[in-house]
């Protein structure tokens, strides 16, 4: 039985940039001489989503759900572990309403990519293309996203009561 309508959840992520990985951001893969590091595809974006979702169903995080120790997601594509949570997410009774995200990338220019990754977003929550936003922001060249070390993602996610 729900005792409000409406939940709210937010994400967040980060994750180191090395040289000799794919930089895949909201399942989009980005032209860039440099990716994320992590057991799985390191997509920094669709994991501080899935966090987002966890949290407004209150079914904790990322972590617990999908272990860094456990070698079934060494190299797993972040798309299909978002799907696996918004499936709990739904089992629980609730479904999404909208989602709104921001990377910190000093860079690369990501405008480019925005159509293609809120395209690849909306299809993995399986919304409407007007209901997902994903923004962009250098950190004005301060810190370790200023300094290229690392991409950071943030997200907002509203939930709502299925029935
Ligand atoms: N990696 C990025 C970062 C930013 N953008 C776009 O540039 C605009 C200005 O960013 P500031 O950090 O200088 O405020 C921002 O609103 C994005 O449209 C980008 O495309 N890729
Ligand atoms: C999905 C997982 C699985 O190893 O991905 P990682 O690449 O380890 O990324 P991180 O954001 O550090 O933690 C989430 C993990 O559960």
């Amino acid at each position: 039985m729900m005792h409000n309508e409406y939940r709210i959840g937010q994400g967040y992520d980060v994750h180191r940039l090395v040289e000799g990985r794919p930089l895949i951001l909201g399942g989009v893969t980005i032209k860039h001489d440099k990716g994320l590091y992590g057991h799985s595809d390191a997509d920094v974006l669709l994991h501080a989503v899935t966090d987002a979702l966890f949290g407004a169903a209150a079914l904790g995080d990322i972590g617990r759900h999908f272990p860094d120790t456990d070698p079934k997601y060494k190299g797993a594509d972040s798309a299909l572990l978002l799907s696996e949570a918004l499936e709990l997410v739904l089992k629980r009774g609730w479904m999404p309403v909208n989602a709104d995200c921001t990377i910190i990338a000093q860079k690369p220019k990501l405008a480019p990519y925005m159509e293609q990754i809120n395209a690849s977003l909306a299809s993995i929550l399986r919304l409407p293309i007007d209901c997902v936003n994903v923004k962009a922001k250098t950190n004005e060249l301060l810190g370790f996203e200023g300094r290229e070390e690392g991409i950071v993602a943030q997200a907002v996610i509203l939930l709502k009561a299925r029935s």
